[in-house]
């Protein structure tokens, strides 16, 4: 990086993703309470172990090596909030 101007231009790449990953994160999360209501009717956990490892194992081969720590972390942090937004839509279910 050579100057003030290239930073400004790489927040701005930064700004954009972050639109983007808001809005899938919010769809996302849209799918995940749906997952909860169905869970609820049918008596299942919430949290579904198996799913998660096979999702984080798609992750890791998905992305680049040196990535794979941290694109593990980043989706395992994300379905721990969408087990937590799953058990707050449950209980204003309730
Ligand atoms: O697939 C499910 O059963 C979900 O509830 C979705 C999800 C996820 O965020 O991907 C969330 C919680 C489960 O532990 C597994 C996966």
């Amino acid at each position: 990086m050579e100057n003030k101007s290239d930073l400004t231009a790489l927040r701005a790449a930064i700004d954009e993703i972050d639109r983007q990953l808001l809005d899938l994160f919010c769809q996302r999360m849209e799918v995940v309470a749906q997952v909860g209501l169905y869970k609820k009717a049918q008596g299942l956990p919430v949290l579904h172990p198996a799913r998660e490892q096979e999702i984080l194992e798609r992750v890791r081969h998905n992305c680049p090596d040196e990535m794979g720590d941290y694109a593990s972390d980043y989706f395992a942090q994300m379905m721990r909030i969408s087990r937590e937004y799953q058990q707050h839509i449950l209980k204003g279910e309730q």
